[in-house]
């Protein structure tokens, strides 16, 4: 099965309402597609968004990594020759995780399909159903609190909140959205960088002493800031879950080698896909962490690689995969099915993509 084509296209896809986070607000999905062609006739899909504020990765970066560096550096290839050509595309230049995630999407997706096996089974096979948390953006205490329970009657048992932004409202933003929701559901909130280390503690051991029960705090301090991050980690009771600050499986170790964090959350845009997605499960075995397995505002090409992945080890115990629920429509035929909170995968051959819909095209 040699690569003979790949195209890059893009899509655009309206969100229900829209995504507010301490880093950024958008309102659509607008992400590159790439679809590998082989000379068997099959194709594999990959998708990258564009989200500069935490991977640095614009548009105009990932077309221009795909076009002038990855996509010459494997055409031609076996997909049976498949570690050689992951070692090609980590050598194609470095950085540009997400440009590298939508190759290595499309390279797996194929990878299954020559072995006529599903993804998830290929990695594992640990379930075949996987339940998500869903998002509420970050708004004025009423608002978030109106949007929770709109998310229970939904049927989500878990809510991620967003926190971080105007960081003297976020106590406030949970007392609201616990007094509003009561105790059955698991709160877990994301401050996407916005405090400063004693700033977070202070914060943080508020809610502690209010008993507002939050699961854990995902990325409360800045990226770089592992010393802060440990900081945080040492002086609350709250777990805390590292996010930006971890891309590759170095930032991992490096993570966990100084107990900067309780957990990781995986996300194949931050990796460069599940190639290295995989080497983070096995680093965190070793040491014991669970982790959690996240999305950028995507929809549900790449998605639904991140869902087999999920499915398969079973050391991810947490999901955030809630890029397409979060969409109005959903260009993709085939695939998981993504019915809320429940995520349930086929057993067709590799990611089980039929066709997208609605690509424009840009080459
Ligand atoms: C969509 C997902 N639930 C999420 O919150 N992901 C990111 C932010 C993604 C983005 O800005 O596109 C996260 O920080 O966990
Ligand atoms: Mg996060």
């Amino acid at each position: 099965m040699k690569i003979t084509n790949i195209r890059i296209g893009e899509i655009s896809v309206p969100l229900k309402t829209p995504f507010k986070t301490a880093l950024r607000t958008v309102n659509s999905v607008e992400d590159i597609i790439v679809e590998i062609h082989t000379d068997t006739g099959n194709v594999g899909y990959g998708e990258a968004p564009p989200t500069g504020v935490i991977t640095g990765d614009t548009k105009g970066a990932i077309i221009g990594a795909l076009k002038d560096h990855i996509i010459k550096s494997i055409i031609g290839m076996d997909i049976e020759n498949f570690e050689e050509i992951m070692l090609k595309l980590d050598k194609s230049l470095v950085k540009n995780t997400s440009a590298k995630a939508a190759i290595d999407i499309a390279l797996y997706d194929l990878y299954g399909q020559l072995y006529n096996a599903p993804l998830y089974k290929m990695l594992g096979g640990y379930k075949k159903e996987i339940i998500t948390d869903v998002t509420i953006s970050v708004n004025d205490p009423e608002e978030m609190a109106k949007d929770s329970l709109d998310a229970i009657r939904r049927g989500f048992d878990t809510l991620k909140i967003k926190v971080g932004k105007d960081a003297s409202m976020d106590l406030e933003r949970m007392k609201a959205i616990r007094n509003a929701i009561g105790y059955d559901v698991k709160l877990r909130i994301d401050a996407n960088q916005g405090w400063k280390p004693k700033e977070a503690v202070k914060i943080l051991r508020k809610m502690e002493d209010t008993g507002l029960d939050i699961e854990f705090v995902e990325q409360p301090v800045e990226a770089h800031d592992i010393e802060g991050l440990k900081y945080v980690t040492d002086n609350i009771s709250i777990p805390v879950l590292a996010d930006e600050s971890v891309f590759s499986a170095k930032d991992a170790l490096t993570i966990l080698q100084n107990r900067a964090a309780d957990y990781i959350n995986i996300k194949l845009m931050k990796t460069g896909g599940l190639h290295n997605a995989l080497k983070i499960c096995s680093i965190a075995e070793v040491y014991g962490v669970e982790c959690m397995i996240g999305c950028m505002l995507e929809a549900k090409v790449s998605v639904n690689a991140a869902v087999h992945l999920a499915a398969a080890k079973s050391i991810i115990t947490k999901i955030d995969l809630d890029g397409p629920v979060l969409c109005s429509e959903d260009p993709v035929e085939g695939g998981a099915i993504f019915d809320e909170f429940k995520i349930t995968l086929n057993d067709a051959p590799g990611l089980g993509i039929k066709k997208v819909n609605g690509i424009r095209y840009l080459d």
